[in-house]
């Protein structure tokens, strides 16, 4: 229980009628799960204006309302709060009822299209090597130390970010990290946190129906720089071109990651194999379990992040050549008939262009490349010929399937997808809606030493169809095939 004034801490609040000196018993934002003296916040949202379910939340037991506008009439037992920004007003007052959590550990975010999950997974795994109890929040899962709670979002919302984080904290966490969605920062989920550090990956083709532009793309997570506090680190990858523009702003303390340019950390791949990466770190060669030179990016991230806070380089280095590949990124297996199945999350046309021509790089024949792949339904459009051109490049054979059509028609998507592809690469494509069919179709193709990938849902273990999700697991679906 908490003092509406105090949760009101640091709001942006217009006006207020009746007292903030009473009791709040929880906040919601979803009138659906209002329970007695709650507060609750009106959001406007893309389908829906939170405002309209002020009464229905009056009527489940709210007592405090905080809105951007003030309903008609007012009601005398419940006290209304107007603010500037609901969703702002929400992370701040979420973090204020959980005690600030964030200002109490050490928390790191991490942005950009490619490699999020991944390097916080790594930098979990690192940090819990090292003897210290960390926590996770990303698209997989969000871990209090090792206790385990599924995840819907890549970015929760604020409300449930900083109950993991008091959770932390109640545990005796001394770090999280965390992924910073654009989605994410753009809906506040992040405001009011204090960030002990972030770090930016890259910017390629992604979302651009919910931010319209690129460039509008580009300065969301920029914003998230600009944010950081004198006392917080910033580590960018001086290989992207858009890496110098989010420390433009910054308050924090400037650091970057390169393979290409000259940086603070600087990786060379000596070797880039099936069974892994040589790397060159700032001088000291290892060997880690990681395929592909993007895992170098995160890599030296990963060793970036390390050495800033405080770990000794040698420890560091050590413990990175122990970390293990993160599930649904360049999960592989050779089947007893010899052929390799890849499953990668690789949903952006960046990341299916990297892991083919990782796949291309290091095969050592000429084995055949069979890709299934589809893309997402009510998600961009506008990248799903770019990623039926990549995958009909860059592989001798394409199956074109579903991927959580969702609200969409999953023919009218691969329609879409089939666009892309280049007249001299239509007779490598098929197009199979069903993707249990899709893989069974791939594995029958493929001869010894051919390989599979099957990209797109990584660690996922559902299809999305109208609302419902239904089992569906591609490395399940390929292991009991080959
Ligand atoms: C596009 C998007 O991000 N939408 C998010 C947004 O939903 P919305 O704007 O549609 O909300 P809405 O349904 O219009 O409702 C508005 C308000 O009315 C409230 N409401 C609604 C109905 C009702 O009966 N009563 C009620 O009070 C809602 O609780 C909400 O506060 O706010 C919701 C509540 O926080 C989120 O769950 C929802 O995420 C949806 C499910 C989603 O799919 N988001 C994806 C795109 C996303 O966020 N992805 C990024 C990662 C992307 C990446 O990494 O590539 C992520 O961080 O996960
Ligand atoms: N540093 C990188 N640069 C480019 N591509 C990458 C990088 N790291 C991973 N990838 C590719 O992108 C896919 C997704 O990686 P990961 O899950 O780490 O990204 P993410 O940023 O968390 O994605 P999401 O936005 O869905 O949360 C991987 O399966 C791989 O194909
Ligand atoms: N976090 C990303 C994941 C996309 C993964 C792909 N399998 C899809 O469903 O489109 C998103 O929500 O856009
Ligand atoms: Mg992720």
């Amino acid at each position: 229980m908490k003092l509406v004034k105090d949760i009101l801490y640091k709001v942006a609040v217009t006006a207020v009628n009746g007292s903030t000196d009473r009791f709040v018993n929880a906040i919601q934002f979803d009138s659906r799960r209002v329970e007695l003296d709650a507060l609750f916040v009106a959001q406007k949202g893309l389908v829906f204006d939170g405002h309209q379910f002020i009464d229905k939340a009056i009527e489940l037991g709210a007592t405090i309302i905080v809105c951007e506008e003030f309903p008609v009439q007012f009601i005398n037992e419940v006290t209304y709060i107007k603010v500037e920004d609901a969703d702002e007003a929400l992370a701040i007052m979420a973090a204020n009822f959980y005690n600030n959590p964030s200002s109490k550990l050490k928390l790191v975010g991490v942005t950009g299209t490619n490699g999020k999950t991944t390097i916080v997974t790594l930098l979990y795994q690192l940090f819990q090597k090292a003897g210290y109890k960390t926590g996770l929040l990303s698209t997989v899962q969000n871990l209090v130390d090792k206790k385990v709670y599924k995840a819907t979002h890549t970015t929760p919302n604020s409300l449930l970010i900083n109950q993991y984080l008091n959770e932390m904290i109640e545990a005796g966490v001394s770090y999280c990290f965390m992924e910073v969605s654009s989605h994410g920062i753009h809906q506040k989920r992040t405001a009011g946190l204090q960030f002990e550090g972030g770090i930016y990956t890259n910017l390629t083709h992604d979302h651009l129906d919910y931010h319209n532009t690129f460039k509008e793309y580009r300065d969301v997570k920029k914003s998230f720089f600009d944010s950081l506090p004198k006392t917080a680190f910033a580590l960018v990858n001086m290989d992207d071109k858009n890496g110098v523009i989010m420390l433009q702003n910054t308050k924090a303390k400037q650091y970057s990651y390169a393979l290409k340019t000259m940086a603070d950390f600087k990786v060379r791949v000596l070797e880039n194999q099936f069974d892994g990466l040589v790397l060159n770190i700032n001088g000291s060669e290892i060997w880690t379990k990681l395929i592909g030179s993007f895992n170098a990016y995160n890599l030296a991230a990963v060793y970036g992040v390390a050495t800033i806070l405080g770990l000794e380089r040698l420890e560091a280095l050590t413990l990175i050549s122990e970390l293990e590949s993160v599930n649904g990124r360049f999960q592989h297996f050779i089947s007893k008939d010899g052929v390799t199945a890849i499953i990668d999350y690789a949903h952006t046309p960046d990341a299916l262009k990297n892991v083919l021509e990782t796949i291309q790089n290091i095969r050592t024949g000429n084995e055949e490349i069979i890709t299934v792949v589809g893309c997402g339904g009510n998600r961009d459009k506008a990248k799903r010929p770019v990623m039926g051109k990549i995958a009909s490049q860059l592989s001798t054979q394409v199956i074109f399937t579903s991927d959580n059509p969702r609200d969409e028609d999953p023919q009218q998507i691969l329609n879409e997808i089939e666009v892309g592809v280049e007249p001299q690469n239509f007779k490598k494509t098929l197009s199979i809606l069903d993707r249990s069919q899709a893989i069974k179709a791939a594995a029958k193709l493929a001869q010894k030493g051919d390989i599979i990938l099957i990209a797109g849902k990584g660690h996922e273990t559902y299809q999305e169809v109208k609302g419902e999700r239904t089992h569906f697991d591609d490395y399940e679906k390929i292991k009991e095939l080959l």
